[in-house]
């Protein structure tokens, strides 16, 4: 599951436990729980940091739990997989219109929609030594929902590198993901890309940032995105000059 820390402004989401921290609608529910909560308690300087605990971030949609939730129905699972989909766009929406910067720390492997996961956070920090990206789709036979690929689009500026993520199904370590551009940079261990998260966002949360102008600005850079998502965005002023 997942728990919710505060220590100054910058609030800490940890996907606790040494599973595989896959995304049911019970774990969707909770993270999103958490994120209601952090936004319940917004103030300008506040700052999102996610990590995990245990060798994975998220290892994506709980496919184990759909297939014994449909009694091994093929055509129910599929139901449940979209289920699912329909569920975590939701916690996708939450994260892409939270009003203060978000960061995440991935701690261990990130697949399929957990890779997405991580990526719909503003900034990704990865650890060096253990974990890979992963879009397990076209390895595992199904298609990405349109919000994965406008996520991917959004946030991956090579096409090279969405082209190797998508359809070469590659697992790509820290250093790799930096060069493709996947994530922002890497560290040597689980202690030190947490560390580095919480100097990045305790540099952040000094900015004291207005956080709905944040949420409307980050919406106005992806706009394909936001349109997938049915994100609308505003004109904002709440002037600090
Ligand atoms: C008719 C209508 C049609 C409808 C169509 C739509 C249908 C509806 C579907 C909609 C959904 C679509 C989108 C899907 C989303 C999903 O999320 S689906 C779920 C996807 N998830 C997966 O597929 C899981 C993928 N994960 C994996 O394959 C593995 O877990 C892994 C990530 C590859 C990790 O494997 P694992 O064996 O657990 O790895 P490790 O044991 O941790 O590591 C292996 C060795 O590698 C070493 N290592 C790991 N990282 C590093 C590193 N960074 N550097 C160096 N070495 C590393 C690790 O130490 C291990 O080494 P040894 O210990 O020596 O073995």
């Amino acid at each position: 599951m997942c728990t919710l820390e505060k220590r100054g402004n910058v609030f800490f989401l940890t996907l606790t436990g040494d599973d595989e921290h896959c995304l049911n609608p019970t774990f969707i529910s909770s993270i999103r729980s958490a994120l209601s909560e952090v936004k319940s308690q917004s103030i300008p300087g506040s700052v999102l940091i996610t990590s995990a605990q245990g060798k994975y971030f998220s290892n994506g949609f709980d496919l184990k739990w759909a297939k014994s939730a449909s009694d091994g129905s093929p055509s129910k699972t599929i139901d449940l997989l979209l289920n699912m989909v329909d569920l975590f766009k939701l916690l996708v929406v939450d994260l892409v219109s939270l009003p203060m910067p978000t960061i995440a720390a991935i701690t261990g492997h990130a697949c399929a929609a957990g890779l997405v996961l991580a990526i719909s956070h503003d900034y990704v920090l990865m650890r060096r030594d253990r974990g890979v990206l992963y879009m397990s789709e076209l390895d595992i036979g199904i298609t990405l929902p349109d919000y994965f690929i406008a996520m991917m689009r959004s946030k991956i500026g090579k096409p090279e590198a969405r082209r190797d993520i998508l359809l070469r199904g590659v697992k790509v370590k820290a250093e790799e993901a930096v060069a493709m551009g996947l994530v922002g940079s890497a560290h040597d261990d689980g202690e030190s890309v947490l560390e580095a998260a919480v100097s990045m966002g305790e540099d952040l949360a000094k900015k004291k940032w207005d956080g709905e102008v944040y949420s409307e600005i980050r919406k106005s850079l992806y706009p394909e995105l936001c349109e997938v998502l049915g994100l609308t965005t505003k004109d904002v002023a709440n002037p600090r000059f």
